[in-house]
């Protein structure tokens, strides 16, 4: 569980249905044209939070169709309903998925105890391997060191997919589990993340520019650090467009300026404003 993973985007129909189409043709992008090491589906970049138990159903089935066992796969399944959870997590698992993982449980104010009861109920009633998604800026749960060792400890916990610009923390976490897989989660700072230990990254922008990032991850294995710097500071200069015009938005409108049908957002998201595609069409040639 190494490397560049892409979290995947989820292209929508204009009334909110899947678009199936614009699936396959994203996930062949990533495979024959991004050459990234694996996809991280169902998780924020998919939109994941807006949609039906039987629509992730149904993002996990096309991806692992389309997929087959040429990249590694790993399910985000995770759900403030524990019974939604442990289905997905079963589905998946059902489907040949290579790793789960799930997201700390939000919005109410839950103790560490809760959590950890949530990962190791769902651990038990899946039976495969754990990445714990870990992203204090959007949950606002953010592990002690000493957390980070009972949750690492819980059976099949493989990981963290470490959302964090805390390196202090991911240098200590990596050297004191070295056999665990750390996957930096922001794009943008992904060269620190990949010097400080991490295993690699799991990013959005990967969609788009997941070469980049696989050149980056290499570069870094073999030093080469001047030159990673280079390429890091070129995606950067694309995210501070994606940032200020939407994300998620901002990637389809790549797609689809590729030929790739990117498809529509998921209401409540609004659509890509003009303003935000002549943006992008003026950052196409760094991409
Ligand atoms: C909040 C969010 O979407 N963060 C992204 C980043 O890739 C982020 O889009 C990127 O660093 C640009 O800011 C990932 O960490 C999220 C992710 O991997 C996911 O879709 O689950």
């Amino acid at each position: 569980m190494k490397g560049i993973f892409t979290a995947l985007i989820t292209p929508f129909h204009g009334d909110g249905k899947i678009n199936e189409k614009g699936l396959r043709q994203v996930v062949r992008h990533n495979i024959d044209k991004m050459g990234v090491h694996g996809l991280y589906v169902g998780g924020s970049t998919g939109e994941n939070f807006l949609l039906s138990k039987e629509t992730k159903k149904e993002i996990f089935s096309i991806v692992k169709e389309e997929v087959g066992t040429q990249v590694k796969l790993i399910a985000q399944i995770g759900s403030l309903n524990i019974e939604e959870a442990i289905e997905l997590g079963k589905y998946a698992t059902d489907l040949g998925y290579d790793a789960l993982s799930s997201v700390t449980p939000y919005y109410y104010k839950f103790s560490f105890n809760e959590i950890k009861n949530y990962y190791l109920q769902l651990i038990e009633a899946t039976g495969n391997k754990m990445i714990i998604y870990s992203i204090p800026v959007l949950t606002g749960v953010n592990f002690s060191l000493g957390e980070f060792d009972q949750i690492l400890n819980l059976p099949n916990v493989i990981g963290v997919k470490f959302t964090d610009s805390d390196f202090v923390k991911l240098e200590r976490l990596k050297r004191l589990y070295p056999e665990k897989t750390f996957l930096f989660g922001f794009d943008e700072i992904m060269l620190a993340g990949c010097v400080f230990n991490a295993d690699g990254a799991i990013g959005s922008t990967y969609n788009v520019m997941g070469d980049k990032a696989v050149a980056i991850y290499n570069l870094v294995q073999e030093e080469k650090i001047k030159e990673a710097m280079e390429i890091q500071s070129n995606m950067n200069q694309v995210i501070e467009v994606m940032i200020q015009h939407g994300v998620y938005q901002s990637i389809k409108e790549i797609l689809k300026l590729k030929g790739i049908d990117g498809g529509h957002m998921k209401f409540p998201f609004s659509e890509l404003s003009g303003e935000g595609k002549e943006e992008v069409k003026k950052i196409m040639e760094l991409i």
